[in-house]
């Protein structure tokens, strides 16, 4: 178990002083020694549940939750995708979490999965849609020429990033588009957009956690939940 803790390479004297105190060392080349227990029944380093952030009100959808959902997307994307060739399109910030969960859950494997990310952005710093969604300029859209493009999004809820994206990605040549998307806020929809995929149905709540931020806060959450009052700026 030691073994892990030396991750960097040793200097002689640390060598030969590790070696003097009975610590396995490996040299460079040879195989990672395996865990002696399986991955499932090793303790997760930090406490679960994780304690709740000081400035969160309630989950709305646990770690766990999300975990045993993105799964059951990842099977649903990979059976309809299982004869096809994929471009798993993350559309950034939001969607970092969730892409790069879900395109390790897409099974069957599609004949080849590629995955790229596009950024939009129309909400600022604020808790309501600005109806200007800005595209990435950056991004060569040539690239989706005749392929089969999955937008995956965190969340819907006027609808306004999406309908845009949708229609820039046609426009583009793509040979199809559908979107999965792991939040659907249907009460606050301004423009018609369905996803072929969703998640959860979310709550009428200005929601964080898990990619999902208010003011570039709450991203790194494991779970999805919502911001107490007073730490919304009114
Ligand atoms: O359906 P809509 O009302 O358009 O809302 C959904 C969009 O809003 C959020 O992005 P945001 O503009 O906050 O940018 P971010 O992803 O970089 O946080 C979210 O990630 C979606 O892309
Ligand atoms: O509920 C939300 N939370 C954070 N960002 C968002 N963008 C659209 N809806 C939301």
């Amino acid at each position: 178990m030691e073994l892990l803790r030396h991750r960097g390479s040793f200097s002689r004297t640390g060598l030969r002083q590790a070696q003097r105190r009975g610590v396995p060392v490996r040299s460079l080349g040879q195989p990672v020694p395996q865990a002696s227990q399986p991955p499932h029944s090793r303790p997760h380093p930090h406490p679960r549940p994780l304690p709740l952030h000081p400035e969160i009100s309630k989950i709305i959808f646990s770690a766990e939750e999300i975990d045993a959902r993105v799964a059951e997307l990842g099977r649903l994307v990979g059976t309809d995708y299982s004869d096809r060739e994929l471009l798993v399109l993350g559309v950034l910030k939001g969607a970092f979490a969730f892409t790069s969960d879900l395109v390790r859950h897409i099974y069957p494997y599609p004949p080849s999965l590629e995955v790229d990310f596009f950024k939009a952005s129309s909400y600022g710093s604020g808790t309501v849609s600005s109806g200007r969604v800005q595209l990435d300029s950056g991004f060569k859209l040539d690239s989706v020429r005749g392929k089969h493009v999955l937008l995956v999004e965190d969340i819907i809820d006027t609808g306004n990033t999406l309908s845009a994206l949708v229609a820039v990605m046609k426009g583009a040549g793509a040979a199809s588009v559908r979107v999965c998307a792991l939040l659907d806020k249907k009460a606050r929809r301004r423009v018609p957009m369905e996803a072929e995929y969703t998640g959860f149905e979310c709550p009428d709540e200005f929601i964080v956690g898990y990619g999902i931020d208010y003011a570039e806060k709450y991203r790194n959450l494991p779970y999805i939940g919502a911001v107490k009052d007073e730490f919304i700026k009114k």
